[in-house]
């Protein structure tokens, strides 16, 4: 149930388990010091008496004492091993689990979650419920198994004082299960405020600039502010339901005192009890809430992690995109099968199906949004087909594991992702065995060395968070020199000359004139131009196929294809200063 819960790895689950007997062990343990004065005080009041010999010999007590010390220190000490070490070693385990299931997640996944939600479940969710393992759970389940063991014996000694001491305890339980459920919505829209300034200051830091330089940063900040107003609502509402609950299950524990002294009191008028009886039961009253009461302040903090425990269990119970890891694929057409495809609702890919064969170039055009790099994101299993299916190499993707189909592929889109990191290492991604000289003949073919060699450590720059360091152009080649180090058979190219100036775009051509060779290409480019001389272009209208064919063929057809030509070239003849003409 706890592995569960906390979604607990099988290690961290026995640890917890261990930390909660230990902890029962440990609040056993210190309840004994009070047995043993007990006993000292019945001897002592026996001599007082008259009843037992004058002496007293303490060689007894001092020596069962030390030995009870040692028992407390070794118990804790393994208690603590187990409590906070072992918490500390899970939130590692999960966090390491989250990222690997993240890395793991269709894309699907990505577009129904904001980017901060997720490094929130990563970072605070786990530090959440790291706090609450080190802190809570072993003294909650530990104090109740301590608390019925101590019951148990305590009625063996006198049942009425037993039931007066812990009458309360089960209703004061009671009470904070209620408090649980009546705080969940506001503990979940507390959550959720959160994350929204968390989200909003996000995309504040992130689009700084435009921020900056619009009439609307005033109303920007305005609205940035009233989330975080939100969360101080919402925190205020959270304490307050729970405050309310905490202070009444305390009090109602504190009744428990009250009621020992009361019904001992009225036995020992009766004469039905001892006074060490008494005693011993006012001794226990005194320790045994403790545990409770310091627990009963951390319960806001208990309900609070349950929610993100819940949300770590959210992100590594999503299915993964299964598949076999180990295949081999020998050829490679990609060929779609009766494709339709839709991210939300609505189909943005309809009923496509064509082959894309191994050394040939395929271009997708067509109008924006009309769903080329879907298509073109489809091939690589980046989200699932809706019906059909495509195939690579007569093999259907679907059963492909991701990340053994992307090693057949590599992709240049237009969003370059570099890391913050050396120019090399960004290189070297492409794959994870090359040579210092592999790198290099990769960079120099995708025209990188020029810029490469201006920078002041070389290849070992630091290029900064995405390459912001590097101009777009300079980032698209990068991405290119990674693709060519790849080396792979399929070769997904998403406006992969969009950044770069006509030189470069005419010598990144040459390269990749040099890479395709014998490979499947797909490639996207909005200039029409650049796809003249592909083997087959497809044109898509609003996620249908419109038009096939080669470039002169597809102008005969005086279609779809030739007008967006014709818009295009009258475009390269627009001027600047033609807007002034008009
Ligand atoms: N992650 C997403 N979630 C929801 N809808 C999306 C997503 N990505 C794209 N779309 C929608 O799918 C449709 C096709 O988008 P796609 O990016 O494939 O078009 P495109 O032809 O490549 O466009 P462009 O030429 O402008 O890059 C569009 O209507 C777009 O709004």
């Amino acid at each position: 149930m706890l592995k569960k819960t906390f979604a607990l790895s099988a290690k961290g689950a026995r640890d917890v388990f261990w930390a909660i007997i230990l902890t029962a062990l440990h609040n056993l343990s210190v309840m004994l010091p009070t047995v043993l004065l007990l006993m000292l005080v019945a001897e002592m009041l026996g001599r007082f008496l008259g009843t037992q010999a004058r002496d007293l010999s303490l060689l007894f007590y001092w020596s069962t004492a030390l030995l009870l010390l040692l028992v407390i220190y070794w118990v804790y000490r393994f208690t603590y091993r187990k409590t906070y070490v072992s918490a500390y070693e899970e939130s590692a385990n999960t966090r390491i689990t989250l990222a690997e299931q993240i890395r793991k997640l269709p894309l699907s996944y990505f577009g129904s979650k904001d980017l901060s939600d997720l490094t929130s479940t990563l970072m605070d969710d786990t530090a959440t419920v790291e706090h609450t393992l080190a802190t809570s759970v072993a003294e909650l389940f530990g104090g109740i198994i301590s608390s019925a063991v101590i019951l148990l014996t305590l009625f063996f000694f006198d049942w009425r004082m037993g039931l007066a001491l812990f009458i309360c305890l089960p209703v004061s339980m009671l009470i904070l299960l209620l408090s649980r459920r009546l705080s969940s919505s506001s503990n979940w829209k507390n959550r959720r405020a959160k994350l929204s300034v968390s989200e909003g200051l996000q995309e504040y830091l992130e689009n700084m600039k435009v921020v900056q330089s619009s009439p609307q940063k005033e109303t920007y900040r305005l609205g940035l502010e009233d989330r975080i107003r939100k969360v101080v609502r919402t925190s205020m509402i959270y304490e307050l339901v729970m405050g309310v609950f905490i202070s009444g299950a305390y009090n109602t524990l504190r009744v428990g005192l009250g009621l020992v002294i009361v019904t001992g009191s009225y036995l020992i008028i009766h004469g039905e009890i001892s006074l060490i009886t008494y005693l011993l039961f006012l001794f226990v009253a005194a320790r045994v809430y403790d545990p409770f009461t310091t627990l009963f302040f951390k319960m806001g903090e208990f309900f609070y992690s349950l929610v993100s425990a819940s949300r770590i269990r959210e992100v590594c119970d999503f299915p993964v995109q299964q598949g076999e890891p180990e295949v081999r694929l020998d050829t490679y057409d990609i060929t779609f099968e009766h494709v339709s495809f839709a991210y939300n609702e609505e189909n943005v890919i309809n009923d496509v199906s064509f082959t894309a064969r191994q050394g040939e170039i395929t271009a997708l055009v067509g109008p924006s949004g009309c769903g080329k790099s879907t298509l073109s994101k489809l091939a690589a299993r980046f989200w699932d087909v809706n019906c059909g299916r495509i195939l690579i190499g007569g093999r259907d993707i679907g059963s492909i594991e991701p990340e053994t189909l992307l090693s057949y592929v590599s992709i240049v889109f237009q969003d370059v992702v570099l890391f913050n990191d050396t120019i090399y290492n960004n290189i070297k991604i492409g794959k994870k065995d090359a040579t210092r000289a592999e790198i290099m003949a990769a960079a120099r073919t995708a025209r990188c060395e020029e810029f490469i060699q201006k920078l002041p450590q070389g290849y070992d720059t630091v290029i900064g968070e995405n390459g912001k360091t590097l101009s777009g152009g300079e980032r698209q080649r990068l991405s290119i020199a990674r693709a060519l180090l790849k080396n792979a058979p399929i070769i997904l190219l998403d406006e992969a000359t969009a950044s770069l100036d006509p030189e470069n775009e005419t010598l990144i051509q040459e390269a990749i004139g040099k890479l395709i060779k014998d490979k499947t290409v797909l490639i996207i480019a909005h200039r029409l131009r650049s796809v003249e001389n592909c083997d087959q272009i497809i044109v898509l209208r609003e996620g249908r196929i419109a038009e096939t064919g080669r470039h002169r063929e597809l102008m005969d057809l005086n279609g779809l294809y030739r007008h967006l030509v014709e818009l295009q070239r009258a475009s390269a003849a627009w001027e600047v200063g033609a807007v002034r003409q008009v």
